[in-house]
């Protein structure tokens, strides 16, 4: 693979394991990691559960269709979305014109027991963070479905195990749409 590979757009709900698995991704292809949140927060001087507290989830909202937009526009990076990033319509088309969208997916209760411990994520803040995380997956799931080229289940396998699956996968794909460009010029 290497320079014919665009950038890579990680999606999914939160635990799912996009800036885990982003990180160590960004690593093996050489490539900058940058994960929508933290660019965010950086802008923005102020930590995710300081907007929504000051300017609602609609202020944030606001800020990370910015950030999409932005990022988006790199060329060759590894990209970690916000869980709700796909809500927007506008994201995804940035999403699915200027790179390959890898959807993450892990059942509910692994996303529950891996986000239990962090108070980092404000919309599970709530006492039921299980009926949130639920209804959440049910509304997002097709969105996340529409905008990926790629579907990986993380719920099971280790990090680095899960980042070998993907390379093979982003190599199939690469091949795949070279081959049928080669096959409309001919
Ligand atoms: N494949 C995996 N196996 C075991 N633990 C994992 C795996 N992927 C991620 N984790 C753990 O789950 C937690 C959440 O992962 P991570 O922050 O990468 O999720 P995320 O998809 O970026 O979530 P968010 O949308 O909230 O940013 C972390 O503690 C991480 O170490
Ligand atoms: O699923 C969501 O809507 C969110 C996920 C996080 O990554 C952050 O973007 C924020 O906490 C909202
Ligand atoms: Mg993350």
């Amino acid at each position: 693979m290497g320079q014919e590979l665009p950038s890579v757009f990680l999606v999914g709900p939160m635990g799912a394991g996009k800036t885990t698995i982003g990180k160590l991704l960004a690593k093996q292809l050489g490539r900058t990691f940058v994960d929508s949140d933290w660019y965010i927060e950086s802008q923005t001087g102020a930590d995710i559960a300081w907007i929504f507290a000051k300017e609602g989830e609609a202020g944030f909202r606001e800020r990370e269709t910015r950030a999409i937009d932005e990022l988006t526009q790199n060329s060759q990076i590894v990209l970690a979305t916000g869980g709700g990033a796909v809500m927007c319509s506008e994201n995804r088309e940035f999403l699915k014109q200027r790179g390959i969208v890898v959807y993450l997916n892990a059942p509910v209760e692994v996303q529950l027991a891996r986000t239990s411990k962090d108070k980092s994520r404000p919309l599970l803040q709530q006492p039921n963070p299980r009926k949130i995380l639920q209804d959440l997956y049910s509304a997002r799931d097709p969105l996340y479905r529409q905008v990926a080229h790629i579907i990986m289940p993380t719920g099971h396998t280790y990090p680095r195990h899960m980042v070998n699956q993907l390379m093979q996968q982003l190599e199939s794909f690469v091949d795949c749409t070279t081959d049928a460009s080669a096959h409309q010029e001919d």
